[in-house]
């Protein structure tokens, strides 16, 4: 039988528009082939080449997904991790950690993986949450031309907002440039991509691109925003502007008719959705832009590790580089260097860059770029250097600053592409401090905690409470961590790399000049990180496609690939394509890992209107509304006067500040939380309290008796919440 996706992507140039995403299958090319299934194989066993995050989330869902399965990951280097690495340096009054690669997580979009990872590995407990009024989320800066500027946030005001979008050179030309994109026409047909600069500018205005843009995409991809892909980094926008004229025209259209999505990704968040959260967790992720652990990232390298360990059924061979895979009678062989005998899989997963995957898979006698399996996907090399300084606050507070490519050479020689002020994201010595709390009752927290509920004590949401907070840097005065960010594309004509000191001294030279820092720094560590950042440059998509094919063709399904290099360069996504792959071979889904690549299937999510959440809360028919849960909260929270959460006076539910209900009602779109003052101890309204309220006698009065027997019935099956003309969210609170 044949089964759905293993046809092969059309690469050709398309003519008219609607070709654009067809796949073309080939029904000769299927012909003969011997489709695996899952009863007359032997014993399901998998290689996984490459120990990074790909190479262990992979050996994770395995395991999940296929508890029979046997794995062995194969990799080059005596460690396991990757990128990731995370390491505790000595200072004078104890010890810091430095992160050589990335530092924190997002826990929204593919970030709900890594997410269940912290619960599924224990994880939460070594947690470090930064909360969504931190200074870390609401304070991002640009330097340009040369100064550090703020950009716009909410909570800074509308008046502020507006003067630095006016006065501001680095948004000279954009908010005129975002009005006017309506009215822009849209590309013509025929232009199949074209780089995120390129696009940007005709639909904003280059200052757009060249003054923020750039600065962002140096922040993700440390790439040039003249050779990065508008198609694969901006797909929905790409998509909007051929079809409905704009990307403004996307975002109302989204607004009004919800998110488009490719169907892959709805059956993923469906998944997603059905999850069962420690409601703990859930609260704290839900007020939470980023987390990071108490050892770092490497903490999830090390909870990933320990847990497949644990497992039995996966081997670890590090050490072992790969030297070539190939397609066998049954299944797939693989051989380490330095062997003379190959194993036999029945999957690899590969989980190495193009160009290593090219150098294994490839044929013997061949050494010409046709006969490579993937095409090669260009890659930069960023170096970090992690400096400690003794002085606190050398940095305003906040994530950090990106410096955009229209930075004047005078003001960035270094060819910086940004600084990261780690001290942002984990709690200092300070916020440990039991004085500082905002709440300091620790039965309270306590018996808080055991209700599932999450109180914050200042701007680390507080999991562990009653414990003290988790913390990355051991030491009794903390100073100032920060992370200069050099390399990338600016290197890629660079015929060699600054070493350890000439890095060094570079980063000291970016934060004199930016940050007027002229002390040396306490501790520091530079880290190269060679070809570490795909660049999905123009073209990336139809480069994918021809990948899939030649994948497709050669190993029919038997090799897979996952990794940063096709949709998404960060920690999230490459759990997100391990965890497809996985899937897919579990499923027993024909595929090659890149199987999704310009998928034309497209649908939308339904909107989210404003309020909906709250309507989409179920009535409680047993007509209790319990002790856990959204409806015990409507019932039961009060407000306070102090900003944040606290625990609440009734033992049940929590207080919650001004600064919540504002927020509440801006993401709800509400212009007010109308509580009623009466809490009813049976929990309901009743006939018995609308005869207390007077409201029997005045309605027979006026009306008549049938009236009142309406109107009765239809408060007693009133929802505890409703919601007036969108607007108005009223609670019976009783
Ligand atoms: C270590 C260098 C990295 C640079 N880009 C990445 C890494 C690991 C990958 C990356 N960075 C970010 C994303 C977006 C989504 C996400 O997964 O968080 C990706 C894929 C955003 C980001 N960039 C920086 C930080 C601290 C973050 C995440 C946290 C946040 O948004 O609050 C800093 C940064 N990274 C790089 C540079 C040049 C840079 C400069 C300040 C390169």
């Amino acid at each position: 039988m044949l089964r759905r996706g293993h046809g092969l992507i059309n690469t050709s140039k398309p003519c008219p528009a609607a070709l654009l995403y067809r796949r073309h299958t080939i029904p000769g090319l299927r012909l003969g082939l011997r489709l695996y299934s899952s009863d007359t194989e032997p014993p399901h066993n998998v290689a996984i080449l490459g120990g990074g995050i790909t190479g262990l989330g992979s050996a994770y869902y395995l395991t999940k997904e296929l508890p029979n399965v046997r794995v062995t990951i194969y990799e080059a280097s005596d460690r396991i991790g990757g990128w990731l690495s995370s390491k505790r340096v000595p200072v004078k009054d104890g010890t810091i950690l430095f992160e050589a690669g990335p530092r924190t997580l997002r826990p929204n979009g593919n970030g709900v993986l890594s997410a269940r990872l912290l619960q599924e590995l224990d994880l939460a407990k070594d947690a470090i949450f930064a909360q969504r009024t931190s200074p870390a989320a609401r304070n991002r800066y640009v330097y340009y031309p040369d100064h550090l500027v703020r950009m716009p946030h909410p909570s800074v005001g509308i008046a502020e907002n507006l003067w630095s979008l006016f006065t501001e050179p680095v948004f000279s030309g954009t908010p005129w440039g975002i009005v006017s994109e309506f009215f822009t026409p849209a590309r013509d047909p025929s232009v199949d991509d074209e780089s995120v600069g390129d696009f940007y500018s005709r639909r904003i205005g280059r200052n757009a691109v060249d003054r923020l843009m750039s600065g962002v995409l140096h922040g993700i991809y440390a790439g040039d925003a003249w050779q990065l892909s508008a198609k694969s980094l901006f797909p929905a926008q790409w998509r909007d502007e051929a079809e409905l004229g704009g990307v403004v025209a996307g975002m109302i259209k989204s607004q009004t008719d919800g998110r488009r999505v490719t169907r892959h990704e709805r059956e993923f968040l469906r998944e997603m959705k059905k999850y069962e959260w420690d409601p703990l967790l859930m609260a704290t992720l839900k007020d939470n832009t980023v987390f990071t652990l108490k050892d770092g990232l490497q903490g999830l390298v090390d909870g990933l590790a320990r847990h497949l360990v644990g497992k039995g059924n996966v081997e670890f061979k590090t050490s072992s580089p790969v030297a070539s895979v190939k397609l066998a009678r049954a299944g797939i062989d693989v051989t380490a260097q330095g062997s003379e005998q190959s194993e036999n899989y029945r999957h690899v997963i590969s989980a190495l860059s193009p160009s290593h995957l090219n150098q294994v898979a490839k044929h013997p006698h061949s050494e010409s770029t046709a006969a490579h399996l993937v095409p090669t996907i260009p890659s930069v090399t960023v170096m970090t250097v992690n400096l400690y300084y003794r002085t606190p606050d050398l940095h305003p507070p906040g994530f950090g600053y990106l410096i955009p490519q229209a930075t004047p050479f005078e003001n960035n020689p270094e060819r910086a592409l940004g600084v990261v002020f780690d001290t942002a994201y984990s709690p200092s010595p300070k916020d440990l401090d039991f004085a500082n709390w905002q709440i300091t009752d620790t039965q309270q927290l306590q018996q808080a905690r055991e209700q599932g509920q999450l109180i914050n004590v200042n701007d680390f949401a507080w999991y562990n409470m009653p414990n003290r907070p988790n913390t990355q840097d051991d030491v009794k005065e903390r100073g100032t961590k920060m992370t200069v960010m050099l390399g990338g594309h600016w290197w890629s004509e660079w015929p060699a790399f600054p070493d350890e000191q000439e890095g060094l001294a570079l980063a000291k030279s970016v934060l004199q000049r930016h940050l007027n820092i002229t002390e040396e720094p306490e501790a520091y560590q530079v880290n190269v990180q060679k070809d570490c950042i795909p660049q999905y440059t123009v073209g990336h998509e139809d480069r994918l496609k021809k990948a899939h094919n030649k994948l497709w063709s050669e190993y029919k399904g038997r090799l897979r690939v996952a990794g940063n290099w096709m949709s998404g360069v960060g920690v999230n996504d490459c759990l997100r394509s391990a965890w497809d792959v996985v899937r897919s071979i579990r499923d027993g889904t024909d595929g090659t890992g890149l199987e999704q690549v310009g998928t034309s299937e497209y649908v939308r999510l339904k909107a989210r209107r404003p309020g909906e959440g709250v309507k989409e809360v179920e009535r409680d028919t047993t007509r209790q509304p319990g002790q856990a849960g959204l409806m015990m909260e409507m019932l039961w929270t009060d407000p306070q006067t102090m900003p944040g959460r606290g625990p609440s006076k009734r033992g049940v539910g929590l207080q919650f500040g001004p600064d919540v209900t504002k927020r509440f009602c801006e993401k709800n779109g509400l212009e007010a939380v109308i509580r009623s003052h009466e809490v009813r101890m049976e929990g309901y309204e009743t006939d018995d309290m609308n005869r207390m309220y007077g409201f029997e006698g005045e309605c027979k009065a006026k009306y008549n008796e049938r009236v009142f027997k309406l109107f009765s019935e239809s408060f007693s099956a009133l929802p505890l919440a409703t919601l007036i003309g969108d607007k108005y969210l009223t609670l019976h609170h009783g």
